[in-house]
């Protein structure tokens, strides 16, 4: 089934990039009217962006509203600098700091409840593909995150990400990437009355190469880009071949 919503393109600069770096996006980053453009940066770089021509993100965020959390940042203050979008459940967070999918559910809820958009990542490592258990891994993935959002997910956008595709240059091919955003449709299919609303956007060596094939795909709704979204003319290729997509 053809789209009826926008595609969006999210950039994840992970723990790169630098104020010059950020100024140029600011000062010459396009427009892309037809698609909705979001910039997921270093914390620290939130309070100095704001961008006619896209949106701010946050890499992860804290459940919690308030209180003793070192190092955490609530929704509310990513609200108070107009970050309306937080990337939870990266498979780096997930592994790296032992976050459960409970935990990744917990959050995608709280951003859902503080009126901001999660982009919650879902994805299988590389033994799990070759297992022949994708559907179960990303199955239970979902599971988390719909039983803890059910009938709240207008604003749910998925990204999934293998990780044996995550900067390693190893894209998904546009057919193995559309077998499981249409897995993922149809799971959310069950718990919301328009699956086809939701967005589910790949993530994994996503350059401007590959990109239209990408977006050519029935259920592929975007992307969620990493090392590409660093350099400003192959991450505005990617938003361009989205901004084109018929
Ligand atoms: O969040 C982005 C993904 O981890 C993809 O990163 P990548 O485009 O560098 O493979």
């Amino acid at each position: 089934m053809q789209k009826n919503k926008r595609m969006m393109v999210a950039g994840n600069w992970k723990m790169n990039g630098n104020l010059t770096m950020l100024h140029q996006f600011k000062r010459s980053f396009p427009v892309f009217e037809n698609i909705d453009v979001v910039l997921c940066l270093p914390s620290l770089y939130i309070s100095e962006t704001s961008s006619a021509n896209f949106s701010i993100g946050a890499q992860d965020c804290s459940y919690y509203e308030s209180g003793a959390h070192t190092g955490d940042i609530s929704l509310t203050m990513l609200a108070e600098f107009d970050c309306k979008y937080v990337i939870v459940g990266h498979s780096e967070r997930r592994a790296r700091y032992n976050e459960s999918n409970e935990i990744v559910a917990k959050k995608a809820k709280a951003v859902l409840e503080n009126g901001s958009v999660p982009l919650v990542c879902v994805g299988e490592p590389l033994e799990v593909r070759d297992n022949g258990s994708v559907f179960d891994y990303v199955g239970e993935q979902l599971d988390a995150v719909i039983e803890s959002c059910k009938g709240a997910m207008d604003n749910l956008v998925i990204a999934y990400e293998p990780v044996w595709a995550i900067g390693t240059g190893k894209t998904a091919t546009p057919e193995q990437a559309q077998e499981v955003h249409a897995f993922i449709r149809e799971r959310l299919s069950k718990y919301c009355d328009d699956s086809h609303s939701i967005r589910i956007v790949y993530g994994g060596s996503v350059s401007d190469k590959n990109a239209a094939e990408l977006f050519a795909q029935p259920d592929i709704d975007g992307a969620l880009v990493g090392g590409a979204s660093l350099k400003m003319d192959s991450f505005s290729d990617i938003c361009l071949a989205a901004n084109e997509r018929k």
